[in-house]
Parts: structure tokens; sequence; C-alpha cells
């Protein structure tokens, strides 16, 4: 069952699904989802220095990236073919009855921008901010506003909650991220991830 805007509200009054902050919840509460804000910080990817990322390299990945954070009144400037992560501005917490997906506003997607490339779930306990992973397909550069509603929630109850929901009882790498955050692939078990994260 996906959550309508009232149900959306009666769990955010409830106060398990927590968005945060929900500046203006009367345009950002929709019919059956939730829009989110751009955050201002970016990690871009340095092309020139990285032979290859390999994710059962000893080198993390946010190695390779640089941090930009857009200044009041400045926007970001998406450029065809660029692809970077964003956040958004506000953090989550999704109970352990619901999971959240992570969609693109129309308007957005009329301008050939999209918010993700291929993760779009927001587990059940999950708790943070969202890494968007931010690409312009069109052909003119695309400039992002810190604060514009970039991308939409929504939320679909499971059958029965989650018996081992995301958090570090489960060494889940993305708990209460804040800003955008790298990949982690690092320390997935099957690339050593808890050896590595041993030696350092
Ligand atoms: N666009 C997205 C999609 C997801 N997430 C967050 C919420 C998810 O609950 C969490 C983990 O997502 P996945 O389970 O898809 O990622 P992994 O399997 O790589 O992580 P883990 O091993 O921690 O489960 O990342 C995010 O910040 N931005």
């Amino acid at each position: 069952m996906i959550l309508s805007d009232a149900d959306i509200l009666e769990r955010l009054e409830a106060g398990d699904l927590v968005v945060e902050p929900l500046d203006d919840p009367e345009l950002q509460i929709q019919p059956a989802s939730i829009d989110l804000r751009l955050g201002r910080e970016f990690l871009e990817f340095q092309r020139t220095n990285i032979p290859c990322i390999h994710p059962n390299s000893e080198r993390e990945v946010d190695e390779y990236v640089t941090e930009t954070i857009v200044e009041d009144g400045d926007d970001f400037i998406l450029h065809p073919g660029d692809f970077v992560l964003g956040t958004t501005h506000e953090r989550v917490e999704i109970p352990a009855d619901l999971i959240a997906h992570v969609e693109g506003r129309s308007s957005l997607g009329r301008l050939a921008v999209v918010v993700h490339a291929t993760a779009g779930l927001c587990d059940p306990g999950y708790r943070g901010q969202i890494t968007l992973e931010l690409s312009n397909l069109g052909t003119a550069p695309v400039a992002l506003t810190p604060g514009m509603r970039i991308s939409q929630l929504t939320f679909t109850e499971l059958k029965t909650e989650a018996e081992r929901p995301y958090g570090s009882e489960r060494g889940s790498k993305y708990q209460d991220q804040d800003g955008p955050q790298a990949s982690r692939i690092q320390s997935d078990d099957e690339f050593g991830g808890d050896q590595l994260e041993r030696d350092r």
C-alpha cells in the first residue's frame, strides 16, 4: 500500500516517520509523496588522476572526489553528461514497516536532470540525508539552486515490519550519513571490507 498525503501526515505526526526540516508542508506534501529540497554540498569525481575505481582497492572512493559547497545565492551548474553526487536538504527516518522510493520530479525530468542512476530505495530503518546521483542527460547545462525541490519520496507499507532493519546492528554503512557520501563499496564483505577496516 502506498501512503497518501493523509497517511503521510498521520505518520509524520505520530513521529515514527521523520522528514526534517519540513520547511513548507503545504508545498512539499504532494498527493502521495513528499518533495525534498536540494542541499548545498556536491561531490565531483576527479577525472584526471583516477587510474580505475576498483572496489577491491585500499584507496577509498572518496579519495577520488572533490567537494563543492555552493554559497548563498549561487547555483551549481550541471553540464551535459556530468555525474555528481548531491544531497537532500532534509534528513529522513524511515520506520521498520515502510520503504521509501527516491523519485525525480517531472519538472526536472523535462529538463533531462535525473536524481538517481540506479539506487532508488531507502530501507526500513534508514536514517540520514539522501545522497542524490545527479546527471544531466540533455544537451544544455542546467543550473541547480540549493533549496529547490529536486526529488520526491514515496512510501510503501510493508506486509510486516522488517526483522533486521537498516542500521548499525547489521553494519549498514550509510546510516546517519550527513551530506553526499561517496561509495563505501570497499567495506562490502566480498571485497574484504572488514579486513581493510581492521588494517587501517
Ligand atoms: N539514492 C539513494 C538511495 C539510498 N540511499 C541510502 C538509503 C538506503 O537505505 C541506503 C543503502 O542503500 P542500498 O541498500 O541500496 O545500498 P548498499 O546495499 O550499497 O548499502 P548497504 O550495504 O549499507 O545496505 O542508502 C541514499 O542515500 N541515496
